[in-house]
């Protein structure tokens, strides 16, 4: 492959629009009767989300939306980019039991998980010319740095390392830029989860090979946390990195001199409401969310390449139906919006919520 374009991968490109999302978005505002919030769910349709590979079989469907990318830049000249998210490790989400993966270790996890990626290396190789930007397996690393006491994790630790090392690896041959995910300010960014989590990461990038497209860590993916909060929420209470860019700007330097010189991009997809949650480990589907900073490049951080959507809002978060198998309890707490579906299938009401708390409004 050739090298990567020095500098933010995002400059310069135009922001594929999800059809798959967009499709959810017009059923959803179809759904809402009054004139000015369907306007305004209507107004999310333009908004770009990250398209989560949650499963093999929508490998293929990775092929048909670079083809229309392809199609779309050709026909106005401007240069495409798509977005991306890798999520399919065996024994996906270790700490939780809400977003279970399709693969299991014990039953041929990896030699699965290398097929995911491989299929997913295929479709990239048909369309050079679009550009990719991949977050690398939410929840798989961070998982590692704090719950190595959690069974499932531990048994898991192996895999997710080899898993992410092959996806690496091979996403960096076909030239796609990416960013490993890092968790938040109140998972990884506790001070003393800070120094283990920058270890952990550029032991893992530098054991690869430093891949020149891993371009850095993703943070707050799926999670609610403001970029810079106006003032710490009550729950970040004895955190002093109370918001995304406070860690961020201390887990950097620790990267740096890990051989790690990492940039990063943070999502703010569900963070513009502050104030929600009973405690900071509340992560599912979380009661009056509202749509949060606009993605852009204006970041005001020479650390954050952008501000994007990566958890596509109205996606949920987990069912909860306390029979159901993938029933975890986090999804059935105060802070959670009941009824809910299961993980990644369309909450309507909770739409509904995120189009009416925008932040700023749509
Ligand atoms: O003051 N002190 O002295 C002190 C001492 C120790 C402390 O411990 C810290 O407490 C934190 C909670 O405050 C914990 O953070 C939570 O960890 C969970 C996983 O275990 C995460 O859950 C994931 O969330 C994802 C979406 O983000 C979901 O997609 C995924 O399914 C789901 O599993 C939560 O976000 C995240 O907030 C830290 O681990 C923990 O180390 C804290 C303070
Ligand atoms: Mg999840």
């Amino acid at each position: 492959t050739t090298a990567p374009d020095a500098g933010n991968p995002f400059n310069g490109y135009t922001i594929y629009l999800s059809p798959y999302y967009a499709d959810e978005v017009t059923a959803a505002a179809a759904a809402i009767s009054d004139a000015t919030q369907k306007a305004k769910a209507l107004r999310v349709k333009d908004i770009p989300t990250f398209i989560w590979f949650d499963v093999i079989a929508k490998t293929p469907q990775l092929g048909v939306y670079l083809a229309d990318a392809d199609a779309k830049a050709k026909a106005s000249g401007e240069k495409y980019l798509v977005q991306i998210v890798v999520y399919d490790l065996p024994d996906r989400d270790c700490a939780a039991a809400a977003s279970n993966g399709e693969f299991s270790i014990a039953n041929n996890g990896m030699n699965n998980y290398r097929r995911y990626i491989d299929q997913l290396v295929a479709e990239i190789k048909k369309y050079p010319d679009v550009r990719i930007v991949a977050v690398i397996e939410p929840d798989s690393l961070a998982n590692l740095v704090t719950n190595l006491n959690v069974a499932k994790c531990s048994g898991a630790q192996d895999a997710y390392k080899q898993g992410t090392t092959y996806a690496i690896q091979q996403l960096n041959a076909v030239g796609v830029y990416m960013y490993l995910d890092a968790g938040h300010a109140g998972w990884l960014g506790w001070p003393a989860n800070l120094n283990p989590a920058a270890q952990l990461f550029s032991d893992l990038y530098r054991a690869a090979g430093s891949p020149q497209f891993v371009r850095g860590l993703a943070t707050n993916v799926a999670n609610y946390n403001a970029l810079n909060a106006a003032s710490p929420d009550p729950v970040t209470q004895g955190n002093p990195n109370y918001d995304e860019m406070h860690f961020i700007n201390q887990l950097a330097p620790q990267l740096t001199s890990g051989g790690f010189p990492a940039h990063f991009i943070v999502d703010q997809g569900r963070s513009g409401v502050q104030g929600l949650r009973q405690a900071w480990g509340d992560w599912c589907n979380v009661y009056g969310a509202g749509f949060g900073t606009r993605p852009t490049l204006n970041t005001g951080s020479s650390l954050i390449d952008a501000i994007v959507w990566i958890k596509p809002g109205g996606e949920c978060d987990g069912t909860s139906n306390t029979s159901a198998a993938r029933y975890d309890t986090h999804c059935g707490i105060a802070s959670a919006h009941k009824p809910a579906p299961e993980a990644g299938t369309w909450f309507q009401a909770y739409f509904e919520n995120l189009v009416k708390n925008a932040n700023p409004p749509l």
